[in-house]
């Protein structure tokens, strides 16, 4: 049998404690300095370490530069959803159902304004993953690029902000609103970009490109719009889907009372918006957005970073906080607010469970 106390020799005790200090000094020196130096340009890095070109190093990519690139996407994807509209050529098909039944449908406008979308932002951050509603044909590249000027209103509120590509995932919604778009109800399509930082919602966009509007924000950065000065808590105005409504109209009147006024509206979009101070002609306002089915996270992480961005909220119907990484599917239903408690809206909502079998 071996013997249980090992003794080692001075000379023994000497190589152990040097192969030691090598490991610690090979950890430092890759990994964790690696980690260390992104965590300091994580600061916001005015005159911080660029490239001859003025980009960010590396693995790394500057935040307001992915605002500036985000809001070109949105409205150069928008020019292509306006164009193939005004032509009347939509070539509409059925893409498949959603899990209640609805058909969902895709038209030329959402593929063209995707393949402009996705290439300008691929060809900025080649780094970056990219998740979007429709599926880019590879053998159908557009040649985009960008000129890497940043628009003066951005320049002057947001300050460049580095990070890591790998903690960052872009969603695009080429088309927001495309059963609306379908029947030709211009307002409610949108066109949307949104970055979120380690499945945080952290850059929302939100374009129309019918009336050429757009919005943008950034958590802990700036933005272009506001919320309203007052919103109705008491008796809110409730803007849900017109074409996926579940049963949000029983959802709302059972939580704030059979008279509550429900607005019905297209595009996650369209509805986020109707929750700020957007001077537009053909935006509906409202209090509280709901929605109870099934939604995927190219349809609300714009929105909800936009809402983040200026104080507001927008979690699952149970209040949790959703993430913006690795499945595209939000399971909890949403509800979205701004300048009003929210926790107390959660508490006043039904059990959905009880609610969906009654
Ligand atoms: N149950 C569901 N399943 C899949 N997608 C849904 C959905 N409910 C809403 N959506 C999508 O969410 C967006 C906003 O929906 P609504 O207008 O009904 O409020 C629309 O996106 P797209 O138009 O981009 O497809 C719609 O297709
Ligand atoms: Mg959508």
């Amino acid at each position: 049998m071996a013997p249980m106390g090992i003794r080692l020799s001075p000379l023994g005790m000497a190589v152990f404690c040097l192969l030691g200090l090598g490991v610690l000094y090979h950890l430092y020196s890759g990994f964790l300095a690696g980690r260390f130096a992104f965590f300091m340009l994580s600061e916001p890095a005015a005159g911080g370490p660029e490239t001859p070109h003025g980009s960010a190093p590396a693995g790394v990519v500057d935040l307001r530069e992915l605002l500036a690139v985000s809001v070109l996407a949105a409205v150069r994807g928008g020019e292509e959803v306006k164009r193939v509209r005004e032509g009347n050529v939509l070539n509409a098909k059925a893409k498949g159902k959603t899990r209640e039944g609805a058909e969902e449908q895709l038209t030329s406008g959402d593929l063209l304004s995707n393949r402009r979308m996705f290439y300008l932002l691929k060809s900025a951050f080649p780094a970056v993953q990219i998740n979007s509603e429709e599926r880019v044909d590879t053998a159908d590249q557009e040649t985009v690029s960008w000129d890497r000027s940043i628009p003066e209103d951005i320049k002057q509120k947001i300050q460049p902000k580095e990070v890591p590509a790998e903690s960052v995932t872009v969603w695009i919604d080429p088309l927001d609103a495309t059963q609306e778009y379908t029947e030709n109800l211009r307002q409610y399509v949108t066109t949307m970009v949104c970055v979120a930082v380690n499945g945080k919602p952290v850059i929302g966009v939100i374009h129309k490109p019918f009336s050429a509007y757009t919005a943008w924000a950034m958590v802990d950065g700036g933005s272009n719009v506001k919320a309203r000065s007052s919103y109705n808590e008491k008796n809110p105005r409730i803007i849900v889907s017109r074409s996926h409504a579940g049963k949000v109209e029983q959802v709302a009147k059972q939580t704030f009372g059979n008279k509550t006024a429900i607005i019905p509206a297209g595009g996650a979009g369209y509805k986020v918006l109707s929750l700020l101070d957007v001077a537009e002609k053909n935006q509906e306002e409202a209090d509280v957005y709901i929605h109870v089915t099934y939604i995927k996270k190219w349809d609300i992480c714009a929105g909800n970073a936009v809402l983040r961005a200026l104080g507001g909220h927008m979690t699952t119907l149970t209040g949790e906080e959703i993430s913006y990484t690795g499945s595209d599917g939000n399971e909890g239903g949403l509800i979205a607010s701004i300048n009003m408690n929210h926790k107390a809206l959660i508490e006043k909502l039904p059990d959905l469970e009880k609610t969906s079998h009654k």
